[in-house]
């Protein structure tokens, strides 16, 4: 489970990333760290943020998909651009490499405003890419049977297909590759108590700064 924290990790607040694959329950895991008092940066609602009300965003998400990625009024056209991009590798990898850059300069910018803070935390749900693990000093990976998070999405978002779930999977790192940049693991199955789990890496992460 919780490995010991290296010397390096010795700035405050530590910078912490949780990410898990859709459906995993990384919102809900970062909903119970806010309980501890710890600050969540996150990072794929400022995403959505920066693509409705960034004029630059937007301008560069037009130039990457074209004029119907806003609709008359101006607002995101999220389900048709979803449709493009989950589609598509190439122009997602496009689409992230516009809004990125932006969530990570804004991301630094916020950590300097909790400094007072054992450490913060960045939930995201692309962790390479957007939190970029050389500006985290610790991942947190948030695990659960696929079908499982298959159900919560399904029941979440309605409005998504199976296959548009899996479209999203397809995209995402798989949970191999999760696995390698995990300092911690947290198994979101439903059987194993989420809040034991995460009281352990509160204080392991507590134990490295005090
Ligand atoms: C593709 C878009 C239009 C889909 O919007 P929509 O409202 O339908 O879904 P939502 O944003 O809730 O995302 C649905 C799920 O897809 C996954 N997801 C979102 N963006 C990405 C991405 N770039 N790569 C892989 N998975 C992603 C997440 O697990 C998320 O829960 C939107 O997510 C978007 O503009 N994404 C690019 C911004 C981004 O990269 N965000 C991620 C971190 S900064
Ligand atoms: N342990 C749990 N018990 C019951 N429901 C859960 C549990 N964990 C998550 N859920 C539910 O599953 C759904 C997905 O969880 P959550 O939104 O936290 O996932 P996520 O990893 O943040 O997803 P996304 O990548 O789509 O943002 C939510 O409706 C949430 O309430």
């Amino acid at each position: 489970m919780a490995n010991t924290l290296p010397e390096k990790s010795l700035k405050t607040p530590l910078q912490i990333g949780v990410t898990g694959g859709i459906g995993s329950g990384k919102s809900v895991v970062c909903r119970i760290f806010q309980a501890f008092g710890i600050p969540v940066y996150e990072a794929d609602e400022r995403a959505k943020w920066l693509t409705e009300h960034d004029p630059i965003v937007k301008a560069d998400i037009v130039r990457v998909l074209g004029p119907n990625a806003y609709d008359a009024t101006g607002r995101y056209n999220r389900g048709w651009v979803a449709s493009q991009v989950f589609s598509d590798p190439d122009l997602l990898k496009q689409l992230n490499s516009v809004i990125h850059p932006r969530v990570m300069s804004d991301t630094e910018a916020w950590v300097k405003e909790h400094t007072n803070k054992p450490y913060v935390i960045k939930e995201a749900a692309i962790m390479n890419a957007a939190g970029d693990a050389n500006s985290l000093d610790k991942v947190i990976v948030v695990q659960a049977p696929i079908a499982l998070r298959i159900n919560r999405i399904q029941h979440r978002d309605p409005q998504r297909s199976e296959q548009e779930i899996r479209n999203i999977i397809s995209r995402q790192i798989s949970d191999e590759e999760r696995a390698k940049i995990a300092d911690y693991t947290v198994i979101n199955d439903e059987k194993q108590l989420l809040i034991p789990q995460l009281v352990a890496i509160h204080n392991d992460l507590l134990k490295a700064v005090t």
